[in-house]
């Protein structure tokens, strides 16, 4: 499948710190990526180089088919969408009239902007001033912004971070729809939760190395001790090594219908990337 993101070798170092060292991984077109890491971890380094906002010191990027000198040109910033910290909107406005600018812009027809809205659950707010918005219509409508010109590729730097579980999940089933529409989506997440929902794949990222790379189900299998976990109908808690002499056990427990529920162990990916560097993914 055709890469859209290609990252070799990346390196960015800031004065003495070195924020990424030697990053290598590749984005399919249509996939949703995630790169998951704590703070500090270099993730948002990483979509900043990616959209043209940070310059790498070193490394082979290639984004669209387009190298980084190309990152500040028209032709491709109206390609890509991006939220990130440095996404802003015109507070004095309201919520239509900064997309229409948007619209302008990226010379979208303003027929998007209605349904952009719907995509992040704002079609009522559309005659609300920015500034009396919540933090989290706020975030909703940068999302807007980003998506209004139908990118091809979209960066996402905490996309829900600001919301409540619920706008949270609606934007997760809108990113979804927009993906199976054709859209790639590079997002970063401290939320283990979002990024088992949503990514084809994830990269760990750790003091500006990648630790870890894999479909999040094929990481938990990896990581997996694979051993069952039973709970009896008398309410009895047992863990019991995944080998023969445990299947002839449970089989029998089964049998005598003793078994009330069963499950083999599954790490979740905040587990492994404990396991794997030490670390919370807070
Ligand atoms: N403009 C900058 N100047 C100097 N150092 C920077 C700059 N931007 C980032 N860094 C450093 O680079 C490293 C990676 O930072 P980055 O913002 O990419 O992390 P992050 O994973 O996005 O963190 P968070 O989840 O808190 O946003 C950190 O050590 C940070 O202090």
């Amino acid at each position: 499948m055709e890469n859209v993101v290609q990252v070799n070798g990346l390196r960015k170092v800031f004065h003495e710190n070195i924020a990424m060292d030697d990053v290598h991984f590749n984005v399919k077109k249509g996939e949703i990526f995630g790169l998951l890491g704590p703070s500090g971890s270099g993730k948002t380094t990483t979509i900043k180089i990616l959209t043209g906002e940070l310059k790498p010191s070193s490394g082979d990027i290639e984004v669209l088919g387009m190298k980084s000198d190309m990152f500040q040109t028209a032709s491709f910033q109206s390609q890509i969408g991006i939220l990130s910290d440095n996404s802003a909107l015109y507070e004095r406005l309201t919520v239509y009239d900064n997309l229409k600018l948007f619209c302008k812009l990226y010379s979208a027809p303003l027929q998007q902007i209605a349904v952009t809205l719907r995509e992040v659950n704002m079609e009522k707010e559309g005659g609300k001033v920015v500034s009396k918005l919540s933090k989290g219509m706020k975030q909703r409508v940068l999302l807007a912004k980003a998506l209004i010109h139908q990118p091809k590729l979209v960066f996402l730097d905490e996309p829900t971070s600001a919301l409540d579980p619920g706008n949270a999940a609606y934007i997760h089933r809108g990113l979804q729809k927009l993906n199976e529409a054709g859209t790639t989506i590079l997002l970063t997440t401290h939320n283990m939760e979002e990024a088992t929902e949503l990514c084809d794949r994830v990269a760990f990222l750790d003091q500006g190395k990648i630790q870890e790379m894999d479909n999040p189900d094929a990481l938990r299998y990896k990581y997996s001790t694979h051993n069952f976990h039973i709970e009896t109908v008398e309410g009895k808690k047992l863990v019991m090594i995944n080998d023969v002499k445990s299947a002839d056990k449970i089989g029998q427990m089964i049998a005598d219908g003793q078994v009330k529920t069963m499950h083999t162990d599954h790490p979740t990916l905040g587990q492994i990337f404990l396991k794997l560097t030490g670390k919370e993914l807070v």
